[in-house]
């Protein structure tokens, strides 16, 4: 156990009172069974008998059960919690003849814990004790406190600043079904934003991988449609179930209706009976995870299907959108386009990355506000400067909405709104200053949306204090001026503990021990303490009239007087007073913010789009992209198009410079067919194009001289191959799966690209699979494609498909070495190479120089019976192989006499005629002989 949490919480006073007796009821201190007791082993104890009740309510949490200053695993949940948390099992006492085992964290730093079982996959319920441990006390001597789950803790349900990620939405959704629709739901309980969206099952895996939820919630039954096919597959991890009465729709209508205040829902949006399932289970599961502390959330969106770009998992990871194929954020085009400087920003990039949008319309005005950034770079500086000192709003606001917020949430508040006020006045000088000049519609949007908030800014400017503590318990957190009663308490307290040290000099003074002293400790409270050698003067006459023993400690004698006595009464009251107030006032203050939710909420957003539109700009000017145009024709033509992250890999590593391609699939050249060697830079050409359609479609500009993008409504990619063993796929079984959905579901607006299908088999088998794909797109699909392949016998289709055209990459043969120009050509290319950079790759000699040899018998040797006959001879020719073999063990060869000269060399020399200096020139002679050599 790293923190001694363990041995910490075995003397835990509360544990030891409520266990009773550290003696194991039924045994003597030798702890042998007693006669009487062993008849009673199945006796439970009242605090067992507690926790095995509230533990059979929760049965899929693991039960964190308060006991002082501890939350406490038993039984099976505390082997799990122990192994996950690695921290000390131990057990104490016996259920049913059992030892109990047990582990446990401290309640102050239990959010850590938390944090690691959550991530671990575990759902915890959060157990506290509802009284005072004196209460129970007085209702008998074995009375256990009342406690009671305050919440459960899931994945899609922490609020936790440090357990969630800033720049990352965190969604709980529910997936429904209803007269036979499906319906998808989603919300971020941590920001509020809730949407609904009908579900085509097929896209399910599409949908799922777009939104990355921490948790999924269904019912047993909807699992069992087969429409589903394998959709949640993936997803298996966050899968949670619930009671199928959960997602009744009449009874989700009525949720629904009583959590937004409404008699009707039309008010609110129109819902399908699917979708308002979904919803409503949404609602039920938090009511039940939150213990009726429902969050503020928005109404639910509807959003359509057809509205964002349908890119599925193995795309998304292909394409490594926001993960890389490794699984890191770093290196993902999300982690290379980002450049916002706020949480809420940086979760609105994110949701933007992840679904790209369809209508022209909406795209274009997204390109607007970063054209407009881009353009008038004083103001884009200003705005992010501002931007970058505004907290996490939406946040702060959802946890202030479940009671669980602090006092700091109060200023994230107050400080965003006054950042967002700043804001509005940049622009409102910058139009005053420069009359004639428009802003772009949806600017005027967002700062009406960021609204006016100066009584909120006010109230709380006014009533927090400069220094802040994070949770309320200890107060302090409320400015002095704010309250009059509380300064007046405030003023009680410390000017009583200037009476205290009026009273210790006082007591000096009058007992003649100038060590004398006042304290305070949480046991005694205050306490007049002198030195062992002084207690006998305070005991005898006359000053024990005055002074009340009260403790002899080795040292020191402690005492009391009723004088003290009262002072000490009147502080702790007005400490308490002053405290509990603080609380009154905070929960006022929290009314108020809450009173504006919807405002401030509104106001939130559009921080964020600021920040993601002057973010896009920043990226735009920094790294030279352009403007897209994006429109509802079939068109694709992007002419000095990049890669944005292999480009700023090359730039860092200060290598290469990233050579520009163009790429026109304009119709009647939809589908380009690439042929070229391995590393020379197909696959980056590829995956430059989709990225290049995605960010055009999310509203970014692009890394390109120009970009004409006809909406792509579905994007595919097969690129790389990994086998998912998991699944019982293997390389060739994945690579077809996802071939498969292509051909299956692209349509004339879609955008595929496909890298070497059918290399993963047999060579005749893989080219025919290729072959028959690239017919099929061409034919049937018509979509715009780019099919990278090292089958040159493809080729042959450019004369029978008219709407295909080669392409190939560009190297040059030098001197038998291959160099890579990653340019691409029209036309094809004329050898594949695979033999020269399986050579750069440092493949043994020997085993390159046989390669090149069986590749020349192979095209020597035509087809059938003479085929055969070469392949014969090939292995025939196993002996020579053999031969070589032997060289290997020999001395490197050496083509070009080297060792030779360097022998002759040697022997003409005698080192006794040799002058040091001569000595090194010779030396270094003959490293030069060796090294041109
Ligand atoms: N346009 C480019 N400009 C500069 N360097 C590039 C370019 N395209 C690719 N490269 C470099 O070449 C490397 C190989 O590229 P890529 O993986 O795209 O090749 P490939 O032809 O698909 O190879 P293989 O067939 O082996 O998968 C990249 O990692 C990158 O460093």
């Amino acid at each position: 156990m790293t923190e001694t949490a363990a041995a910490k919480h075995s003397r835990s006073n509360a544990a030891v009172a409520e266990y009773g007796s550290s003696v194991e009821p039924g045994r003597n201190a030798d702890g042998k069974a007693t006669k009487k007791t062993r008849a009673a082993a199945d006796v439970v104890t009242p605090m067992m008998a507690q926790y095995l009740d509230l533990k059979a309510k929760n049965q899929d949490y693991l039960l964190f059960y308060r006991m002082g200053d501890f939350y406490e695993l038993f039984f099976d949940d505390a082997v799990k919690a122990a192994e996950a948390l690695d921290i000390t099992l131990t057990k104490r006492g016996k259920h049913s003849g059992n030892d109990i085992p047990m582990c446990g964290v401290p309640v102050h730093a239990a959010e850590n814990y938390l944090s690691r079982l959550i991530r671990k996959g575990f759902k915890v319920a959060v157990c506290e004790q509802m009284e005072d441990p004196a209460e129970a006390k007085k209702r008998g001597a074995k009375s256990v406190v009342r406690r009671d789950v305050v919440r459960l803790v899931t994945p899609g349900t922490i609020t936790e600043e440090n357990l969630l990620n800033a720049r990352q939405n965190n969604f709980l959704a529910a997936l429904s079904r209803a007269q036979n629709d499906f319906a998808l739901a989603w919300l971020d309980i941590s920001t509020g934003d809730f949407f609904v969206t009908a579900l085509d099952p097929a896209n399910l895996d599409a949908e799922l991988s777009r939104l990355q939820a921490g948790e999924l919630i269904l019912s047993a039954q909807v699992v069992e449609d087969e429409r589903l096919g394998d959709g949640l597959e993936d997803w298996r991890h966050i899968l949670s179930y619930v009671e199928n009465s959960t997602f009744d729709s009449t009874a989700a209508e009525t949720t629904l209706k009583a959590s937004y205040g409404v008699s009707v829902l039309e008010g609110i949006g129109s819902y399908t009976r699917a979708q308002l399932s979904a919803c409503g289970a949404l609602v039920v599961y938090l009511q039940e995870t939150q213990k009726g502390q429902l969050p503020k959330l928005a109404h639910p969106l509807s959003v359509g299907e057809e509205s964002t770009v349908m890119i599925d998992g193995a795309t998304r990871r292909n394409l490594e959108l926001t993960h890389t194929l490794a699984g890191s954020r770093k290196g993902s085009l999300l982690h290379c386009l980002d450049r916002t400087v706020t949480g809420a920003g940086a979760r609105l990039l994110n949701s933007r990355l992840n679904a790209p949008l369809m209508d022209p319309g909406t795209i274009g005005r997204r390109l607007d506000l970063v054209a407009y950034f881009q353009e008038h770079e004083g103001l884009r500086h200003k705005i992010r400067d501002l931007l970058k000192r505004c907290p996490d709003l939406e946040r702060a606001m959802s946890r202030l909405s479940l009671g669980r917020g602090g006092p700091r949430d109060l200023a994230a508040v107050r400080d965003g709104l006054i950042q967002a006020g700043g804001i509005k006045n940049i622009f409102q000088s910058k139009q005053t200053a420069d009359t004639l000049e428009s802003l772009p519609a949806d600017i005027d949007q967002i700062l009406e949306n960021m609204g006016r908030h100066q009584d909120v800014i006010a109230l709380l400017q006014r009533a927090l204090a400069e220094e802040l503590p994070t949770i309320i318990r200890d107060g302090n957190f409320i400015a002095k001026g704010y309250h009059g009663a509380l300064d007046e308490f405030r003023m009680l307290s410390s000017e009583s503990k200037r009476l205290i040290l009026g009273l210790e000099s006082q007591y000096r003074e009058q007992s003649g021990v100038s060590g004398l002293k006042i304290k305070y400790n949480n046991v005694l409270g205050y306490f007049i303490e002198v030195t062992a050698l002084h207690a006998d003067k305070l005991m005898g006459p006359p000053l024990n009239e005055d002074f009340i023993h009260r403790q002899t400690l080795a040292n020191v004698v402690r005492f009391n007087s009723s004088e003290l006595a009262k002072l000490a009464g009147k502080i702790g009251q007005a400490a308490d007073r002053a405290l509990a107030l603080e609380h009154e006032i905070y929960e006022e203050l929290v009314g108020a913010v809450l009173m504006q939710w919807q405002q401030i909420s509104r106001a939130a957003q559009a921080l964020a789009q600021l920040d993601v539109a002057t973010a896009l700009a920043e990226l735009a000017a920094e790294k030279n992209y352009c403007r897209p145009k994006v429109d509802a024709s079939l068109a694709f033509a992007v002419e000095h198009g990049r890669h944005p992250v292999v480009e700023a890999a090359l730039l860092a590593a200060n290598t290469d410079h990233f050579v520009a391609n163009d790429c026109n699939l304009d119709p009647g050249n939809r589908l380009w067919l690439i042929t070229g060697p391995n590393m020379a830079g197909k696959s980056t050409f590829l995956r430059q194009n989709a990225v290049i359609a995605l960010m055009a479609q999310m509203g970014s500009f692009v890394p390109a001289r120009s970009a004409h993008i006809g909406v792509v409504d579905r994007l595919f990619s097969r690129v790389g191959a990994s086998d998912d063993l998991a699944r019982g796929r293997s390389t060739f079984m994945v690579e077809m799966v996802e071939t498969a959905a292509i051909l299956n579901q692209s349509s004339e607006r879609s955008l595929v690209i496909l890298d070497e299908i059918g290399r993963g088999t047999a060579t005749y088998d893989g080219l025919s699979i290729a072959w028959a794909a690239v017919e099929h797109i061409h034919e049937v699909n018509q979509c715009r494609a780019l099919f990278a392949t090292h089958y040159h016998e493809m080729t042959a289709l450019a004369a029978k498909l008219s709407d295909l055209a080669l392409h190939y990459m560009k190297v040059k043969d030098w001197e038998g070495e291959v160099i890579f120009l990653h340019e691409v050509a029209a036309g094809s290319a004329d050898r594949s190479y695979g033999i020269q950079v399986a050579k750069l790759a440092g493949l043994p000699k020997v085993v390159v120089e046989r390669a090149q040899q069986v590749l020349h018998s192979l095209e020597q040797g035509g087809q059938g019976a003479a085929k055969g006959q070469k392949m014969e001879e090939l292995a025939d020719d196993l002996p020579l192989f053999s031969a070589i073999q032997m060289q290997v063990n020999k001395p490197p060869a050496d083509d070009n006499g080297t060792a030779a000269r360097l022998e002759r060399e040697l022997a003409e020399i005698n080192p006794d005629d040799l002058s040091p200096r001569a000595a090194m020139d010779m030396l270094y002679h003959l490293k030069k002989i060796q090294q041109d050599g």
